[in-house]
């Protein structure tokens, strides 16, 4: 087991800086997501890690080992593709056995090993199989036993789940969870999935356009997002730009132009005297927090509007509120039977409660 520390690490390549100045320490046994769009970076950090690329600046440590330029063989960490890279022709065996082979293990202790890895990841009587005949779930679990199979200290996972159909994607995550903690090891996880890093991660670093944005617990990214990027990247929210108006109490008072109306939000963390009139300012208020009755609603933040749209998901019904031409919000419940649905057209009352509106800066470049 290992910690990585990655210390103002930057990556150009030519004339594009795919990873900027990227600070991060992932703690031992750690199971660590990189989540982000297509290009902002997070494969190109992964392969840094692994020693298939060497930062133009900075320094990547394994515990206090420096380990920026070392060979990705002499590294020991293990690491799992998108594509699985498996030798199509080869046979399971055979496979998982290769990286031991390489490092010329005897005979019988890489039987022993290929056997005992092949048990962890449920595939011990296709062992003999050819890889090629395999299912993508099946070949997914080949490719995590030749990971874990050298006892690398870092487990390096590049979207190892986006080949694979929903249903087994789901299968899979439980799987590779359930292989982490049993091995305790130390592991990195990349994804565009939010689903996915939420479920399984211990801690989430969000990038985009090679910066790294936040670094929190699921609950920490999807609660308090730093930024219009995070909290838009991370879940659905309602997004609107407003200015400060003033404090009262416990509570700050901000005009949202688009609705012009003022909102109230209670015990704001902005530091408000660090913004200038120049800095955008946004209310993030997710739609599970949006109120929506076709009653009269008590406090502050009620506005009118009429239902736009209805979707039905199975458990949850999505209901949008038109506002005005600009502005609808999107009011997410759970489904409580057909008599709680609205119809299009429905006039309505919604309520943003006020100790649930983020107040967020713009994303800076
Ligand atoms: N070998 C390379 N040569 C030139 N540019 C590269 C190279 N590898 C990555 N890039 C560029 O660096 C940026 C970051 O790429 P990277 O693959 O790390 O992103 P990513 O977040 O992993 O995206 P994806 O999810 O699509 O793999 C992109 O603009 C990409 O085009």
């Amino acid at each position: 087991m290992s910690t990585v520390n990655l210390s103002e690490i930057t990556k150009r390549f030519g004339d594009v800086t795919a990873v900027k100045g990227l600070d991060l320490l992932i703690k031992e046994g750690e199971f660590f997501t990189f989540l982000g769009p297509s290009g902002c970076g997070k494969t190109t950090t992964l392969r840094m890690i692994a020693g298939f690329y060497y930062p133009t600046e900075g320094k990547v440590k394994f515990n206090d080992k420096d380990m920026t330029r070392v060979a990705p063989e002499k590294r020991n960490t293990g690491m799992v593709f998108q594509n699985y890279a498996l030798f199509p022709h080869m046979t399971v065996f055979e496979n998982v056995a290769f990286g031991l082979k390489v490092r010329k293990i005897s005979k019988t202790e890489i039987k022993k090993k290929v056997g005992d890895v092949l048990k962890k990841v449920r595939l011990d009587q296709y062992i003999g199989r050819q890889v090629s005949q395999l299912s993508g779930g099946q070949q997914q679990r080949v490719a995590l036993a030749r990971a874990l199979v050298i006892e690398p200290d870092i487990l390096l996972l590049d979207e190892p789940l986006s080949n694979l159909d929903a249903k087994l994607r789901e299968e899979m995550r439980t799987e590779i969870l359930r292989l982490q903690r049993e091995y305790g090891i130390t592991t990195i996880y990349v994804t565009h999935d939010q689903v996915e890093a939420l479920t399984m991660s211990d801690r989430i670093a969000v990038f985009n356009i090679g910066k790294c944005h936040q670094v929190g617990t699921p609950t920490e990214i999807y609660n308090k997002p730093v930024n219009d990027f995070v909290a838009k990247f991370i879940g659905e929210t309602n997004l609107l730009p407003v200015s400060f108006k003033e404090h009262k109490d416990t509570k700050s008072v901000f005009y949202t132009p688009d609705m012009d109306q003022s909102i109230f939000v209670h015990n704001t963390e902005l530091n408000i005297a660090s913004y200038t009139n120049e800095d955008k300012l946004y209310m993030s208020v997710r739609p599970e927090a949006v109120k929506i009755d076709t009653n009269k609603l008590d406090g502050n933040n009620v506005f009118t509007g009429s239902v736009s749209l209805v979707q039905f998901t199975g458990e949850a019904v999505h209901t949008y509120v038109k506002m005005n031409d600009q502005i609808t919000i999107k009011t997410t419940n759970l489904n409580k039977g057909p008599s709680t649905y609205l119809n299009e057209g429905t006039e309505v009352n919604i309520q943003f409660p006020e100790d649930q509106i983020r107040v967020i800066p713009g994303e800076k470049g």
